[in-house]
């Protein structure tokens, strides 16, 4: 019997549990990707986005091939199209790494029903360093401040290895999967229509960007032998170029972050490199992940499908576990305040020319109209500069936090479900372990403090100094404090028997 083996946000070969357990198989493993637009768990992918699975999906075939694993594309709800492709008559059991947002409801409820119908269902550890029900508090319940969160992660057991990429299967697995697969229908990726066309605003994304694996390794490989040295000191700076530039290959999991944590460790025992700073960015990923996980789930559906688990090495699934299986819809982080302090916040009606200056890059403040440019030519921004273009948004125009998390999920190549609502509400301070309201990011201070000889604005908004300035930064910053002083009083937290939203 043939395994069907579900790629998600995992679109990669080495360090993919599912893949290596399917590989093994001697009755040779099918691949499905299915895109879902339709489930409700589901958030519809932006352009950028779209675009970069386009590629990433082009290189994931291509590398299967090469094993003898045919990759079958289909659109749909998952629920429905997993249990559709898995009734085919040789398919006898499903894998997938895990997921960790609010499409893990779609899973749980997937494995029940395969299981049902008499196929095995198996999960294996997904795209974190540590799984979000394992760190606790000394009191039981999940970190809502980052700095004593990953305080706890470091003292956990260390990432597992990762696993290297399987081997090419045996001509007769190569075979049987290929004679299977031919009755399984797949679309054209053409079809799916991810990438532009007219206009092809993506040209500057394809200068920018190799998608795949390969191109993930290799930037990898490269951050760590020349930018690493200095990230610590220079990770502020956006002319200078410091980033690893990982996160979109991490948003789609061409790269898992046990490979990087690992090679960076190498990169520390090898060669002298002070790798703790670059770490614990990787720990703001999975902050972010962890507060998304216990966000999204009901405490009272806690533990519902004891079956979806992990064990102790971070492998198959195993009985006993208390992941929560379900899932209350609109508690996705992009869709309520983590800190219901903000729940009433005075939040202002941006004009469409506020709006329109500030995703153009014409609000006439260097660094922030340097970002949204950087932004719209090739779908990435620093994170530097990402916050203070937040700040503008959400504190002198006063706009809804939520405006800007779209903008950002519409454009980004790395647009992360978990990382991008969760940054955008800490800077606007009703986040979790968010950035003080009050804290509002002076565009101009910044510029000169991170863009001093302002080579970054020179690169991407030269003639932002001619333009008139959007808002006055003394009176919208007093204005912004006014808006919070109308909330500051109210509770911090939310009562025990109010739902979590
Ligand atoms: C308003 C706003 C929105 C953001 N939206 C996203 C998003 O959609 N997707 C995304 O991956 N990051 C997001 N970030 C975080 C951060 O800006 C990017 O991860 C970072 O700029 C990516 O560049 P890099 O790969 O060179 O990072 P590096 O500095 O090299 O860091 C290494 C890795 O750590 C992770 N990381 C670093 N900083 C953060 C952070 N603050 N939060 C979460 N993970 C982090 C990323 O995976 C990154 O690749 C956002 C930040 C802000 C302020």
């Amino acid at each position: 019997m043939t395994s069907l083996l579900w790629f998600r946000d995992d679109l990669r070969l080495t360090d993919h549990a599912a893949l290596a357990a399917a590989a093994a198989d001697p009755e040779g493993a099918v691949a499905l990707y299915v895109l879902d637009e339709m489930s409700p768990e589901t958030r519809p992918l932006g352009g950028a986005a779209k675009w970069w699975l386009h590629e990433s999906l082009t290189a994931l075939s291509s590398a299967l091939a090469e094993l003898g694993i045919p990759l079958v594309l289909r659109r749909g709800a998952a629920e429905q199209v997993v249990r559709e492709v898995a009734s085919a008559r040789a398919i006898d059991r499903v894998l997938w790494n895990r997921r960790y947002g609010a499409e893990r409801a779609i899973d749980a409820r997937l494995k029940v029903r395969l299981r049902a119908s008499g196929v095995t269902a198996t999960s294996y550890r997904g795209g974190l360093l540590f799984e979000p029900w394992a760190v606790r508090t000394g009191s039981g319940g999940h970190y809502r401040v980052y700095s004593p969160f990953w305080r706890a992660c470091l003292g956990a057991p260390a990432p597992a290895e990762p696993l290297a990429a399987p081997g090419a299967l045996t001509p007769r697995a190569t075979r049987l999967a290929s004679e299977l697969s031919v009755g399984l229908a797949s679309d054209p990726l053409a079809d799916w229509c991810l990438q532009p066309t007219s206009p092809n605003w993506a040209a500057g994304l394809a200068t920018r960007w190799v998608p795949g694996e390969a191109a993930a390794l290799a930037q990898l490989e490269r951050f760590l032998a020349t930018r690493a040295r200095d990230y610590a000191a220079n990770r502020d700076f956006p002319a200078l170029d410091t980033g690893s530039e990982l996160s979109p290959y991490m948003r789609w999991g061409e790269i898992s972050p046990r490979t990087v944590w690992h090679a960076a460790l190498g990169a520390a025992a090898d060669h002298g490199v002070d790798v703790g700073v670059f770490l614990s960015e990787l720990g703001w990923r999975e902050f972010a992940w962890h507060t998304a996980f216990h966000a999204g789930a009901a405490e009272a559906a806690r533990a519902a499908d004891a079956t979806d688990a992990t064990d102790a090495a971070g492998g198959a699934n195993t009985a006993g576990s208390t992941a929560p299986a379900v899932v209350l819809p609109g508690t996705a982080l992009h869709e309520r305040e983590l800190n219901p302090q903000f729940d009433a916040f005075p939040w202002r009606a941006t004009t469409e020319a506020e709006l329109a200056a500030w995703q153009r890059g014409e609000t006439g403040f260097g660094l922030v109209d340097a970002g949204m440019r950087e932004l719209r030519a090739t779908g990435f921004m620093h994170n530097r500069v990402r916050m203070v273009a937040a700040s503008f948004l959400t504190k002198n125009l006063l706009a809804n936090w939520r405006v800007g998390e779209a903008w950002f999920w519409d454009t980004l190549v790395d647009a992360d479900a978990a990382s991008n609502p969760f940054n955008w509400q800490w800077v606007a301070g009703c986040g979790a372990d968010a950035a003080p309201y009050f804290r509002v990011f002076n565009p101009e201070t910044q510029q000169q403090k991170f863009d001093p000889e302002g080579a970054y604005v020179e690169r991407f908004a030269p003639h932002s100094v001619m333009l008139p300035q959007l808002v006055d930064l003394r009176e919208t910053r007093v204005r912004a404090l006014a808006a919070y002083d109308t909330v500051r009083n109210a509770p911090r937290v939310r009562a025990a028997h109010e739902p979590d939203r």
